[in-house]
């Protein structure tokens, strides 16, 4: 948990257990939900818990936990909560409102201390480890009477602050007003508003209408620059290019750094990266390998945001090879393996080869290593922060590059000695002599490129 004292707003964590998951994996959840919200930057002052055999339809906890939530936030507690009277629908409800139930088989659900962390000063937030219908969360804040965000409220949060670029701007954009549209209600003055309706709309209906339309208008300004981008990427095309992907937080920004020598943003901190970043490796060679630096995955993304940055990972797509960079001093570190694996999955990338890079290891002890080698025998171990480690990364980059590539020549006529240096740009020149016919150049470059070249030479 993250120092306390501050002047940074409190959050209060509600995490439900159900029975069908272990305690090690309930765990490590919570501690990643601390994170997002430490980076969403509130401090985490409580914890109610409950297992549960299923998440309340109502107001996800019990009445008794539902009671100590509302006493650490200063809420009404269930009483603020108005449900609705059997065979009643609010017109504006996508799922009834049920009263919290005493489940009695439940264990933890006495409404005592058992399952609490007590706040050291009042939340402002509550912040709950499952996703919530529109109805629980309306319950929950009648509950707390306070702001309530589930995981996915966070993460779409957390990316709303956070996107620096245009394109991701408007990406997280579309995100968060999907995430809204479904979770807002009419407005509970009714007055003024109920005189705008009449044309059998009513203006919750306009209201999504018109975030419909806001959402048409942002796609179509995103086309706008991914056509843009599109020929950019073409003009990289001949580029040798390593994608750097994996989990939030496992380092890399900070390969990114090592490797090329730039000074994108590292910061231990759940999204500190959400665009993506291209750079040269650095100290340069010919031909050069281009690296780019993208967004981290996290569990259970939310759907909405593996779409919208799908267009942010075609950089990775259009890579030669992948470096799933994953932080070995993580204990969880193979779970997030498997969420960065199904996440290039989602997005088409499976195909592209890669290797694994176990990073941070300087924080693993010697016989762990070992055994991490033996587990995963193809695997780069290293830690970003070791110089030795770095430019045996880089090493290894440039030799998978250079197997890629096939010997050629090349007769460059003296008509064409601009062409020379076009060569040096896409390939390994091995030997340059002259005779009468113009430059030979022994070479070896990638198939593509020396079709190429050969063509430009010919032309
Ligand atoms: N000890 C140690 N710390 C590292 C290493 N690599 C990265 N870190 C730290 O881990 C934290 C996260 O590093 P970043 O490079 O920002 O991670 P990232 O994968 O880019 O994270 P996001 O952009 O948030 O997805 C920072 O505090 C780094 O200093 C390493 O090899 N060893
Ligand atoms: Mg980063």
């Amino acid at each position: 948990m993250s120092k306390t004292g501050t002047d940074r707003p409190a959050a209060v964590l509600v995490a439900v257990q159900l029975a069908t998951v272990a305690d090690v994996d309930h765990e490590a959840d919570m501690a990643e939900l601390g994170r997002l919200v430490n980076t969403l930057g509130y401090d985490v002052v409580a914890t109610v818990s409950q297992r549960r055999s299923n998440v309340s339809k109502g107001a996800v906890l019990g009445e008794g936990k539902l009671r100590v939530l509302a006493e650490i936030t200063g809420g009404p507690g269930p009483a603020g909560m108005r449900f609705k009277k059997p065979g009643q629908k609010r017109d504006d409800e996508d799922e009834p409102e049920e009263a919290p139930e005493s489940a009695p088989g439940d264990d933890e659900d006495t409404g005592d201390d058992a399952g609490v962390v007590h706040a050291s000063k009042t939340p402002t937030l509550v912040v709950v480890d499952h996703d919530l219908s529109p109805s629980q969360l309306r319950n929950l804040e009648k509950c707390t009477g306070v702001e309530v965000l589930d995981r996915s409220g966070v993460i779409i949060e957390i990316f709303h602050r956070h996107a620096r670029s245009r394109e991701a701007r408007l990406e997280v954009e579309i995100a968060r007003l999907n995430y809204v549209a479904p979770r807002m209600r009419e407005s509970s003055g009714g007055g003024d508003r109920q005189r705008g309706r009449g044309a059998g709309e009513s203006q919750l209906e306009l209201d999504r209408r018109k975030i419909r339309d806001r959402i048409a208008e942002l796609r179509r300004e995103i086309d706008g620059i991914q056509r843009e981008q599109a020929t950019r990427r073409a003009l990289r095309q001949n580029a040798r290019r390593v994608a750097l992907v994996g989990y939030t937080n496992a380092g890399k920004s900070s390969l990114m750094r090592a490797l090329t020598g730039s000074d994108v943003y590292v910061m231990d901190k759940l999204f500190a990266t959400l665009d993506t970043t291209v750079r040269a490796l650095h100290p340069e060679i010919k031909p050069r390998i281009l690296v780019s630096d993208t967004v981290g995955f996290i569990k259970k993304l939310p759907h909405d945001l593996v779409a919208s940055f799908r267009s942010t990972l075609d950089e990775a797509l259009e890579a030669s090879l992948l470096l799933y960079v994953a932080d070995a001093s993580d204990p969880t570190f193979r779970s997030q393996l498997d969420v960065t694996r199904s996440t290039l999955e989602e997005i088409g990338a499976e195909g592209v080869p890669y290797k694994l890079v176990l990073n941070k290891v300087d924080r693993v002890a010697e016989e762990d290593r070992t055994i991490l080698l033996r587990e995963f025998p193809e695997a780069i171990l290293m830690s970003a922060k070791d110089p030795a480690d770095i430019t045996r990364l880089r090493q290894i980059l440039i030799d998978f590059f250079d197997a890629l590539m096939v010997p050629g020549e090349l007769i460059v006529p003296y008509s064409k000695q601009a062409l020379v240096s076009e060569v040096y740009e896409h390939a390994k020149v091995l030997s340059e002599t002259y005779d009468e016919s113009g430059a030979h150049l022994v070479l070896r470059a990638e198939p593509a490129a020396l079709a190429r070249l050969q063509s430009l030479v010919e032309k």
